[in-house]
């Protein structure tokens, strides 16, 4: 599990380093990271260094200093002003200084550029010189590596403003949120932590990694029967949307459901020409699924409040969203894309995606079920504030149908007697991940018949 920090939590981690250690060169540390990286990534050829007036452009200045050991390297002081000490050993060191024209010239023969603009004290945007210079790395495909994040990104901050495009990033101790917050982090390219001394204390944001996946997995045992692995009852799909239905048997059953009820209004025999181990019909349960491909449903919120009366847990997605019984629905996982959680929140989609944090946290908050927030990043809300971020995954994913496949695998997971919060992240995440090793736009039933392999992969390396 990563820990992400905010700015303000990674300089006080910085600040704890420098009390207990006052003589501590973490921008020696840093700078060395930059220049590892950068002769990872292009081994050879000119690197040009455009560098800020702040700590960000002085890591900079000393991987200049690394680097022109042994490759040509130019420096361009891109606010004017720069770190003393690190000019002084950039320049020493064999680095040419160049200026703002100087600097887009040389653009055509340098086969690396670092961006040591800004950093965490980074204010959104850029100033207009260093926009045209960013612009032009990316029009002439020169690849950029950012020093901690991409100069113009808020390092606390979702929203993309203008800004360098990183092909790499290294930033320091641990991720801040731009780095995993889309569409900010669509801005940073691969994203390389370096271990220069910080430590990340627990905070209430943080990103699954594939070995939590791995570890939170519910494997059966040899003890292992039909209903200890768990029941869960689909109530999706309708004569409307029948697809939903499939779908929704699909994710479940390939993820390992004990045993499946489907108890939806989708014809039971499109259900069981299909999928013939689902049983037809209510029956004791551990978990349900509401919601997915119901559409205008008549009986929506006599449904939702039936499965909070007999305290059975609850998946709800789609159109029943909008039938939320009150009171705390604890246990409940709520799966809601942007533009759903905008209407329950009633706020516009702009403003969930541009604050993606707050809102899931808020729905949690009032609701008290964990809340996933699916998209490009998924988010999974708790009660207590704190979000965990999904393993992410490609964009094939984003098509008609994945939803309902994630509601059933969700569900199944639910119905295995896991928290709400880790359905969420480990049903993202398993999804996630197989469209990741199966890359291509296979529909979203196809990628569900590959997640077995995907289970299997992971318990045997447990
Ligand atoms: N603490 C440590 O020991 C370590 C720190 N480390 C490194 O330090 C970095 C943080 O350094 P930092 O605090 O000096 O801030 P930094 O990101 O360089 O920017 C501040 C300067 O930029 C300017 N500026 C900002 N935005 C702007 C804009 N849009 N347009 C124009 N100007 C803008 C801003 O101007 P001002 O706001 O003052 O007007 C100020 O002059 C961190 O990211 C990491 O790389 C590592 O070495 C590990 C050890
Ligand atoms: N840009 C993206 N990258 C990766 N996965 C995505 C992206 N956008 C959406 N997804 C995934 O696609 C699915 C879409 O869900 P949803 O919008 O509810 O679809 P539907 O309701 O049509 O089934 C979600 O499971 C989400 O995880
Ligand atoms: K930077």
């Amino acid at each position: 599990m990563r820990q992400i920090l905010t700015a303000k939590q990674l300089r006080a981690a910085e600040q704890r380093v420098f009390d207990a250690e006052p003589d501590v060169d973490l921008m020696g540390r840093a700078a060395q990271a930059v220049a590892r990286v950068t002769d990872a990534v292009v081994p050879t050829g000119t690197v040009l260094v455009a560098v800020g007036q702040g700590n960000n452009g002085g890591d900079g200045l000393f991987a200049a200093a690394r680097l022109a050991a042994h490759r040509p390297v130019l420096v361009w002081l891109a606010m004017g002003s720069a770190h003393e000490a690190g000019l002084e050993a950039a320049v020493v060191a064999g680095a040419q200084e160049v200026d703002a024209v100087g600097a887009i010239k040389a653009l055509a023969e340098c086969s690396v550029v670092v961006d040591a603009v800004t950093g965490l004290g980074s204010r959104p945007g850029l100033p207009a010189e260093v926009e045209t210079f960013a612009a032009a790395c990316q029009a002439q495909g020169v690849p950029v590596v950012a020093v901690d994040l991409p100069s113009g990104l808020g390092a606390d901050d979702a929203r993309v403003h203008p800004s360098f495009q990183a092909d790499h990033t290294v930033t320091f101790g641990a991720p801040k949120p731009c780095h995993v917050l889309n569409p900010a982090a669509s801005r940073c390219g691969v994203l390389h932590v370096a271990d220069i001394g910080i430590d990340a204390e627990p905070t209430m944001l943080r990103a699954a990694e594939e070995s939590d996946i791995a570890a939170w997995w519910p494997v059966p045992g040899a003890r292992s029967d039909k209903y200890s692995r768990g029941v869960l009852v689909l109530d999706t799909g309708s004569e409307s949307y029948p697809g939903a239905a499939l779908l929704s048997c699909a994710g479940a059953l390939h993820v390992g459901a004990g045993m499946v009820r489907y108890a939806g209004r989708a014809p039971s025999g499109l259900i069981m020409s299909r999928f013939p181990s689902v049983v037809i019909g209510d029956g004791r349960a551990e978990a349900t699924v509401l919601g997915s491909g119901w559409g205008d449903r008549d009986n929506a919120e006599s449904r939702v409040e039936w499965a909070k009366l007999h305290q059975l847990p609850a998946v709800v997605d789609a159109d029943a969203l909008y039938s939320l019984p009150s009171g705390r629905l604890d246990g409940w996982l709520l799966t809601p894309h942007a533009g759903e959680l905008a209407r329950i929140l009633g706020c516009t989609r702009a403003h969930v995606e541009s604050q993606p944090l707050e809102c899931v946290r808020e729905v949690a908050r009032t609701t008290g079920a964990a809340v996933l927030l699916k998209g490009a990043t998924q988010y999974v809300a708790e009660l207590s504030g704190r979000v965990t971020i999904a393993v992410p995954g490609p964009a094939w994913t984003a098509r008609a149908g994945s939803g309902d496949v994630l509601a059933g695998i969700c569900g199944a997971l639910l119905a295995s007697g896991l928290p709400a919060w880790k359905a969420g992240v480990l049903g993202a995440s398993i999804q996630a991940m197989t469209a990741a090793r199966n890359p291509g736009p296979y529909t979203p039933d196809e990628l569900s018949a590959r997640m077995p392999a995907v289970i299997a992969e992971l318990a045997a390396a447990r």
